[in-house]
């Protein structure tokens, strides 16, 4: 049977929720997942990339929806792990009581949950949460996490619960589900043991999705009903943001505050055009290619992924080509492609995506904006922000550019307009650059914002192009022309703005013909340093720049570089 007949009895979305479990690896998460949808435990262990499950319910008349997001517990997708923070209604967090780091990392992940809620200016309220110290089956001997030290840790913080459990035997599993739904005010009959699980097709099923009584004349048909979609797809990026935004917007009028703060520009293009549809109706338009943004440009659809498989249309858009294995990814946020949190965001996972694709072997980054490659960071992000945002801006950046610059891909950049600073820095993390001729720019110009490139933007230039010619660029900000650059060695070609993308296209035919292992081995030694260095001081890095930029002095040189920009248009 398929999906859709769950879909067919879509629940509003009051009565939609998203649950997130999160924890290191090994700790059992897919375990307690397994044992809450099926009754079932694995004991072999696979490491999940990223699941999607969805349960519907029919409860005292109502249809209810449940989303589980089941994460991966190595973090070789930190955008992926930001937006499921962010996505989250209610959260269970795993460690192991054999394993004293994993509870670490859930004290680390509550922290992170609730600054990324914070980031979000909307949402600031504390999300439930329940622990679960997993595996409690182990002998005692092997116990590294005391139950009071947790317990009372728990007993400091808000809207949060505790229970050890065993996926394995069966313990707790749904007293931990309940505890949660209660915290969350959710129905309590959402737990295992409230609801009789049905399939879809069962007979009482289909007759409850109807609305209709299955039992017979006299008998109580309130009976609640759960239901496991089978073949559950999780939404895209897109659909993500869509719904974070509504619930933002509902909190937001549940606090009665006047204004709503956007946690996604993404699809302003399309809101002024068609005012009148409501936001599904759009997306699924949207998915079908048939809506057109208000510049009226059609908006591209990205290929289907194995992990993922609704497309994502908007400030990051991916074509891949599958017989050549060569994607093509465009930054699309008109006027000057500035990346803003959302821009960074959707570059990180696409390039997350891409990455795990096997069939994928080379990337070209573009533009789908004429006469622009990226106009850098959005000066607006770090203008009159706060510590909170400026922190979640900043990790974005620096997991776009560890993707980007870490990926096993061939990469090439085709700059086929201006590129300044952080545009520059995009291009420079490229293994190849073909820049059109004309009146373009590149370069690293921060010291003309009043501000300073930091050490990994400085460190990738030094690699491109050596330590004398760095020196004078980042000095004095320079801007160079395509021939310029071509002549210190920023940039590889420069041919006329019409052929840019077709001269990339006949270099990655060399590219391609080296085996990839060789490459991918060369490419990471040559890179490691370089990516360690920002690694292992992300925080520390993210801290400083929001120390820094947000200092008075930083602040009015970059009101003084806003207003230069807009006189210098009127
Ligand atoms: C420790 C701190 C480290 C921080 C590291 C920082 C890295 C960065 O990337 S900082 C950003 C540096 N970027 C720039 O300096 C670029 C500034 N922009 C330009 O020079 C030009 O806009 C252009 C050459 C890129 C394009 O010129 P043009 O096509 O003529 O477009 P306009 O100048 O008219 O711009 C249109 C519109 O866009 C606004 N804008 C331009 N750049 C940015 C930006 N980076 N962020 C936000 N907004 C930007 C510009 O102000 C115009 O706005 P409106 O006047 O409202 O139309």
């Amino acid at each position: 049977m398929s999906s859709h007949l769950v879909d067919e009895c879509a629940a509003p979305p009051k009565n939609c929720f998203r649950l997130v479990v999160l924890g290191t690896a090994r700790v059992g998460k897919t375990a307690i997942v397994s044992r809450f949808l099926f009754n079932q435990y694995d004991d072999q262990y696979t490491p999940t990339i990223e699941d999607f499950h969805r349960k519907m319910y029919r409860i005292r008349g109502e249809v209810y929806r449940l989303d589980i997001l089941d994460t991966s517990g190595v973090h070789p997708f930190p955008a992926m792990r930001r937006l499921s923070f962010l996505t989250g209604d209610l959260f269970i967090l795993v460690y192991s009581v054999d394993n004293y780091e994993s509870y670490m990392e859930v004290m680390r992940l509550r922290e992170q949950i609730l600054e990324s809620k914070a980031s979000c200016k909307t949402r600031t309220a504390a999300p439930p949460m329940i622990i679960a110290g997993n595996k409690a089956d182990r002998p005692e001997s092997e116990r590294e996490v005391l139950y009071d030290e947790v317990a009372k840790w728990v007993s400091t913080v808000k809207k949060c619960a505790f229970l050890e459990t065993s996926a394995k035997k069966n313990g707790n599993i749904n007293e931990l589900f309940q505890t949660l739904f209660e915290l969350a005010k959710l129905p309590p009959e959402m737990s295992p043991s409230l609801h009789r699980r049905v399939s879809i097709g069962d007979q009482a099923w289909e007759a409850a999705k109807k609305g209709i009584s299955f039992y017979p004349r006299g008998k109580q048909d309130d009976n609640p009903l759960g239901v496991v979609s089978p073949h559950a797809r999780r939404p895209s990026l897109r659909s993500d943001l869509i719904e974070a935004e509504a619930k933002a917007e509902q909190e937001q009028r549940r606090a009665e505050k006047p204004s709503i703060p956007k946690i996604s520009s993404a699809l302003s293009p399309y809101r002024s055009q068609y005012r009148s549809c409501t936001w599904m109706s759009l997306l699924r338009q949207a998915f079908q290619g048939l809506v057109r943004p208000a510049g009226g440009q059609v908006c591209r659809l990205q290929v289907q992924h194995r992990c993922y498989n609704a497309p994502a249309a908007g400030h990051v858009q991916v074509d891949m080509n599958s017989d050549t294995g060569v994607a093509t990814v465009r930054l699309n946020r008109p006027p000057v492609n500035s990346l803003n949190l959302d821009v960074l965001t959707e570059l990180s996972i696409a390039l997350e995506k891409l990455e795990t694709d096997r069939s994928c072997r080379a990337m070209v980054l573009a533009s789908a904006v004429p006469g622009i490659f990226s106009a850098g960071l959005d000066i607006m992000e770090m203008y009159k922000s706060t510590p909170e945002r400026c922190v979640a801006f900043w990790r974005a950046l620096q997991d776009a550019w560890l993707n980007l610059y870490g990926s096993r891909l061939i990469t090439m950049a085709a700059i086929e307009g201006h590129s300044p600073a952080g545009g520059c820095l995009l291009a420079m993390s490229c293994d190849y650059r073909v820049m059109a001729d004309g009146k373009f720019q590149i370069g690293l110009n921060e010291t003309r914002l009043g501000i300073v490139a930091p050490f990994w933007f400085t460190d990738v230039m030094l690699c491109t192009i050596g330590h004398r010619e760095t020196e004078k660029a980042l000095q004095l900000g320079a801007m160079y022309s395509a021939q310029q650059a071509l002549s210190i060695g920023l940039v590889d070609k420069v041919v006329p703005a019409d052929q840019v993308m077709s001269t990339v296209q006949t270099e990655l035919k060399s590219w391609l013909q080296i085996p990839d292992a060789a490459r991918v081995i060369t490419k990471t030694s040559m890179r490691k340093q370089v990516l360690d260095r920002l690694s292992s001081q992300k925080e520390k890095d993210a801290q400083f720049f929001a120390d820094f930029i947000l200092r008075e002095s930083v602040q009015k040189s970059l009101g003084a570089y806003i207003a230069s920009l807009q006189k210098r248009k009127s």
